[in-house]
């Protein structure tokens, strides 16, 4: 794992939180973009070598429309850039980690992720990130 490449932030209404975000970074996000797969509508913002990810429901069988029925807007996972992903779900069920899904799947940015669910990781969701080239 070489550096936290997002924090997922799951929001109630995009556009809202997308100006409460400039507003608390003082910058623009610098994508937004819809993962039909997810459910998601998703916005981007840079800080330093990381970013935020404001994720908002498409639809109410997505993960984040769950997350909502249950908890208030907030951190919803924390996602680390590798390099190897595949060699990371390997590693990491062998060291007992319970991963959602083994074949990685197209997420926003380019991205390759696989998630681990959060009763095996201390109850963060943790997401592994793989740039898909
Ligand atoms: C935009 C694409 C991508 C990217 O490129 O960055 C994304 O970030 S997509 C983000 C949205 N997608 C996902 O979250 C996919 C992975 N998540 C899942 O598969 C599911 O959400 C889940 C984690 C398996 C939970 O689903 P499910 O079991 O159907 O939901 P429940 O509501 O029944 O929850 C069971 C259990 O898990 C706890 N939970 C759920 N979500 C979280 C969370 N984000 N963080 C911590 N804990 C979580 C939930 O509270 C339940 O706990 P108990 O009540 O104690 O059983
Ligand atoms: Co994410």
């Amino acid at each position: 794992m070489r550096k936290i490449e997002h924090i997922g932030i799951a929001v109630a209404d995009l556009e809202k939180s997308n100006e409460l975000f400039a507003r608390l970074l003082g910058k623009a996000p610098f994508k937004t973009e819809k993962v039909d797969s997810e459910g998601v509508e998703t916005s981007f913002f840079q800080v330093g070598e990381t970013k935020v990810e404001l994720l908002q429901a498409t639809r109410p069988d997505s993960p984040i429309a769950k997350y909502l029925d249950k908890k208030n807007e907030g951190v919803h996972h924390i996602a680390f850039d590798v390099e190897d992903i595949q060699a990371e779900v390997h590693r990491l069920k062998a060291a007992g980690f319970e991963i959602l899904n083994e074949t990685p799947k197209l997420g926003a940015d380019n991205k390759l992720v696989v998630f681990l669910h959060p009763r095996s990781t201390n109850g963060v969701l943790v997401e592994l990130c793989q740039e898909a080239g």
